[in-house]
């Protein structure tokens, strides 16, 4: 279980600061982190990873600090792999040392599913493949918690598609997933809860059952909540 408890953190050159009260998030759940560009969701993960530095508040993963769950969370950014010179065998070799719970099974099955070259060095991949290792890697940790930053940047429609049926139909059911995305239409069959975060803020944090329920789509929600006008671009060109 993950739990936030008056989390506060600001940044000198944003407008306004992250400021999460309550919030819990419960074992097997796959949570969508939603929101407009810089709204806090990179931040957001980052704190449960315990990369943020000088925030008021708590954070708790299974009760404790992230500092001492750190081999049961995975984190999966765009920025992609710290070990360019490695190849995916190496980089698997390496994972299983340092990860006692290290899966090279589920690593090899999604490598053959990307159709990834094992033997190249990760840094003459192209950007998509590159992320893909990354998701290979994130998802063979062992880890309970999965965060997913932007999984989907650099990927084809086919491999975004497959690449989620897969994440969802191969999890087991303990693991946590918390992905944060633009691409709401991918994910919104997906996920099992949305939280939309605006200017640091959790402004709607819904069961996707809910939602489905209400006949309402994941888009439409984050354009209520965020105040997205459509045709915003339009008072530009008419001024
Ligand atoms: N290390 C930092 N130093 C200064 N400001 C930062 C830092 N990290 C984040 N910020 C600021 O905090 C705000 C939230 O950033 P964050 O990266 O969490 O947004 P985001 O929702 O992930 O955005 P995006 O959708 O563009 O990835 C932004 O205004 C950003 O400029």
């Amino acid at each position: 279980m993950l739990e936030f408890r008056h989390l506060y953190k600001s940044y000198r050159a944003s407008p306004f600061a992250l400021s999460i009260g309550n919030l819990t998030i419960g074992d097997g759940e796959v949570v969508g982190l939603l929101g407009a560009n810089g709204c806090g969701k990179t931040t957001f993960l980052k704190t449960v990873m315990g990369l943020v530095d000088g925030f008021e508040g708590e954070v708790l993963v299974d009760g404790l600090p992230p500092s001492q769950q750190y081999g049961r969370m995975a984190f999966v950014t765009e920025e992609g792999s710290y070990f360019p010179d490695m190849t995916p065998m190496q980089y698997a070799a390496f994972l299983a040392d340092f990860y006692p719970r290290f899966d090279r099974g589920r690593y090899d099955r999604l490598m053959a599913f990307f159709d990834l070259y094992e033997d190249e060095p990760i840094r003459k991949l192209s950007k998509g493949q590159r992320a893909k290792v990354e998701i290979c890697a994130g998802f063979s940790k062992g880890a309970k918690y999965i965060l997913l930053d932007e999984p989907f940047l650099g990927k084809d429609v086919f491999a975004r598609r497959d690449f989620l049926k897969l994440m969802i139909t191969s999890l087991k059911r303990d693991e946590t997933i918390i992905v944060t995305t633009h691409l709401v239409d991918e994910i919104q069959h997906v996920i099992d809860r949305a939280l939309i975060i605006h200017k640091g803020m959790i402004r709607v944090d819904m069961p996707m059952d809910e939602l489905h329920e209400q006949g309402r789509t994941l888009e439409e929600l984050l354009m209520e909540t965020t105040g997205y006008k459509a045709n915003r671009y339009r008072e530009y060109l008419e001024e």
